[in-house]
């Protein structure tokens, strides 16, 4: 390993250094034994579940699962994924070649998954095997497309700036979201909880709407523009729900046990009746209801139930004078 002291890298600018000009042998600027030993001794400080050398198995990958997620999406609408023979034998020689590749990787992932958790030897969420829960999820594939028609439908209801239902599907990221957690919740129910997280977080990176995979959303629910949208786990949506940016479904408290560690899954975040609409930037914090039919204003601060038919409004914004930095 050749060893180059800071200067020369300095000097050398932006280009890899060669300490013999007549090898072809690229060298590099870094020493990577020292920094593979060093990770390993950081590694051995640090207190994990599983100990270094236990784990044998692949991990998930979010790569493997876009691919997956892109061959579901290109299943269920196939003439916007591409398919070119719209004759019903080229739809479904299509959908079929796509749906087993996606199945087949999505397989894969969720024994990678179980793998893992066995050998965290936690208890596994789901008695199904990984081949029952992706068998299982293939016959929910109708209806995840029945609710996801409902939500397009939705989009292109409530937005006047949508001209067609194929630009919903093609553009919209509150579709893009809704397509994750539909297959995601789905996953998460049959018991591969890590990888719905995974294709949560690949919709949350693109859209930046986030959704946990435990949510439970009913049909015709559109999120308009959707950057900084935040639903926590244990969030339960009604129908036709319209909610727009930075909105927030959280928890408002956490409670412990007597150990002092955090209860999971305890339910802690709100309940969306039917024909709610939530404007920009609410913020709505523990386990409580929205009535059907309310309307929440933009930027509310929200941590009690509201009644159905309510219309929740911010204190009225006042005028103020701006000279020297006044009512800054
Ligand atoms: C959305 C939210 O409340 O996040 C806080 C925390 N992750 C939780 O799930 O409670």
């Amino acid at each position: 390993m050749v060893s180059i002291v800071v200067h020369d890298l300095l000097a050398a600018g932006p280009r890899l250094l060669s300490s013999d000009s007549n090898t072809e042998e690229p060298v590099v600027p870094w020493n990577i034994d020292t920094v593979v030993s060093e990770l390993r001794e950081a590694r051995g400080r640090t207190k994990r579940v599983i100990q270094a050398g236990n784990r044998r198995a692949p991990l998930p990958s979010p790569e493997k699962l876009q691919q997956a997620i892109q061959g579901i999406y290109a299943s269920l609408f196939p003439r916007h994924a591409g398919a070119f023979d719209h004759s019903d034998e080229g739809i479904a020689f299509f959908v079929g070649n796509t749906l087993n590749a996606a199945l087949h990787i999505l397989l894969d992932q969720v024994r990678r998954e179980h793998a893992f958790v066995d050998e965290t030897r936690a208890s596994h969420e789901s008695s199904l095997s990984a081949e029952e829960i992706v068998t299982a999820f293939s016959r929910e594939l109708p209806q995840i497309y029945e609710l996801l028609e409902s939500d397009i439908r939705a989009a292109y209801e409530g937005d006047p700036s949508a001209k067609s239902t194929e630009e919903v599907l093609l553009s919209f990221p509150g579709i893009k979201a809704i397509v994750h957690h539909r297959v995601a919740h789905a996953l998460h129910l049959l018991g591969s909880p890590v990888v719905a997280r995974i294709i949560a977080e690949l919709a949350h990176s693109q859209t930046g709407i986030d959704i946990h995979p435990g949510a439970k959303i009913g049909g015709s629910f559109f999120i308009d523009h959707g950057t900084g949208v935040v639903i926590g786990e244990t969030a339960v949506i009604g129908q036709r729900v319209r909610i727009y940016q930075a909105v927030t479904l959280g928890a408002k408290r956490f409670s412990v046990d007597e150990g002092g560690a955090l209860v999971k899954g305890e339910p802690r975040h709100p309940i969306v009746e039917d024909d709610v609409v939530i404007y920009a930037g609410a913020t709505i914090l523990g386990r409580i209801t929205i009535g059907r039919g309310s309307s929440i204003g933009g930027n509310i601060w929200l941590t009690r139930s509201v009644p159905p038919n309510s219309n929740v409004v911010q204190a009225q914004a006042r005028t103020e004078t701006f000279d020297h930095g006044s009512g800054i």
